[in-house]
C-alpha cells in the first residue's frame, strides 16, 4: 500500500476537477429515485453542478443531448423505468456523454434484475454502490461464477473489502471506473485502485448519501475520466461529513443540512489536503 503526497498527479487531477466544476457548472440530467431526488439535486448543484431530473422515456435522447453528463439510479422503479432508464443510458452512450449507474437495491425482484441486465449493454463510465449492490451486479451480469453478495433492501450486509473482486471484475468489463462505499470507499479503475478513510457515520443516518454521492461523481465526469470523478466525489463526501460533525454533537437533519453546506463551502486546496491525509494506492493483484 502507498501513501499519497499533493505531488502526486491524482491529487492535481482532484483539485482540478473542484475547479473545473466551479468554472464551467455542467449541466447533469438525472434519472433517480423520488425518496432522495431533492437531495441529488441540490448536491449537484452545492459542489457547482446544476441539475435536471426526468422520467419520460421521450426525455432521454434530448436529456443527453442538453446534458454534459447522465445519472442512472434503479432507487424507486415505475413500470415506466424499465423503458426509461435503458433509453437514457442508450441516449448517454450514443451521444457520447459519461453516465454513472448506482444499482440501488440489486436483486430485490425480477423488474429491477431485468432492468439492471439490460443495462449491461451500455457500460456505465462508473458505477457506484455499497458493497452488496456491487456484487450483485457482478453476479446479475455473469462476471462472476460464484453466486454471493446479499443487498437487504437498500443497506449492504457485506464489508468493501468483500466487494474489491467484484468491482475490479466490472471495471475490467465497463473500461471505467468503480467506486464502493462504505465507512472505507474503494474506488479503482481496471489498473488503479484507491482507498478512502475518514468521513463520518452521520452519513449512514441520512437517506441517499450513497444516491447523491452517484450524482456528485455525474457532476464530475462530466470534467474529468472516470477514476478522477468518481476519487474527487467520495473525497469530497468523506471530508464535508468531517466538517458537519466537527462542531460537536448533531441531530441527523441538522447534519445533512450542514453536510451539504460544506459541499459547496470547501475548496480545492481543502480536498487535496484531504486527498493527501485519506487516500492511499493500493496496488492490484
Ligand atoms: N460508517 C461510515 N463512516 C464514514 N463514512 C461512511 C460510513 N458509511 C457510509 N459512509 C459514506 O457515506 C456515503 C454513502 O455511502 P453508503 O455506503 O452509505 O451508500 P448507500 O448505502 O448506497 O446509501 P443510500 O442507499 O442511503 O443512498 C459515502 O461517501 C461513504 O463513504
Ligand atoms: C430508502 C430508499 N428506498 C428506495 S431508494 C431509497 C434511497 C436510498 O437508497
Ligand atoms: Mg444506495
Amino acid at each position: 500500500m502507498n501513501t499519497i503526497n499533493t505531488a502526486d498527479a491524482v491529487v492535481r487531477n482532484i483539485s482540478t476537477a473542484v475547479e473545473e466544476v466551479r468554472k464551467q457548472n455542467p449541466l447533469v440530467g438525472s434519472w433517480t429515485n423520488f425518496v432522495t431526488i431533492n437531495l441529488v439535486a441540490n448536491a449537484q448543484l452545492a459542489v457547482g453542478g446544476r441539475a435536471a431530473m426526468c422520467f419520460l422515456p421521450d426525455e432521454a435522447e434530448p436529456l443527453a443531448f442538453v446534458s454534459k453528463s447522465i445519472y442512472v439510479n434503479v432507487g424507486t422503479l415505475q413500470p415506466i423505468a424499465c423503458q426509461s432508464l435503458p433509453a437514457a443510458a442508450k441516449a448517454a452512450a450514443e451521444a457520447n456523454k459519461p453516465w454513472v449507474l448506482d444499482p440501488v437495491a440489486a436483486g430485490l425482484g425480477d423488474t429491477r434484475t431485468s432492468v439492471l441486465k439490460d443495462l449491461k449493454q451500455y457500460k456505465p463510465t462508473i458505477i457506484r454502490g455499497n458493497a452488496s449492490e456491487i456484487i450483485t451486479l457482478a453476479n446479475l451480469w455473469g462476471l462472476e461464477t460464484e453466486i454471493k453478495g446479499k443487498v437487504e433492501g437498500v443497506d449492504s450486509t457485506d464489508t468493501v473489502r468483500e466487494a474489491a473482486s467484484s468491482a475490479l471484475k466490472l471495471a475490467e468489463y465497463t473500461g471505467g471506473a468503480v467506486a464502493v462505499s462504505g465507512e472505507i470507499d474503494l474506488i479503482l479503475n481496471s489498473e488503479k485502485a484507491y482507498y478512502l478513510t475518514g468521513g463520518s457515520e452521520m452519513l449512514e443516518c441520512i437517506t441517499g448519501a450513497g444516491c447523491s454521492l452517484g450524482g456528485v461523481m455525474a457532476v464530475f465526469a462530466a470534467v474529468t475520466d472516470a477514476l478522477t470523478a468518481a476519487l474527487t466525489a467520495s473525497v469530497f463526501y468523506k471530508a464535508a461529513s468531517d466538517k458537519a460533525v466537527s462542531g460537536g454533537k448533531i441531530g441527523t437533519f441538522s447534519f445533512q443540512t450542514a453536510f451539504v453546506d460544506y459541499l459547496s463551502l470547501l475548496t480545492p486546496s481543502d480536498i487535496a489536503e484531504y486527498s493527501e491525509k485519506h487516500l492511499t494506492l493500493q496496488e492490484c493483484d
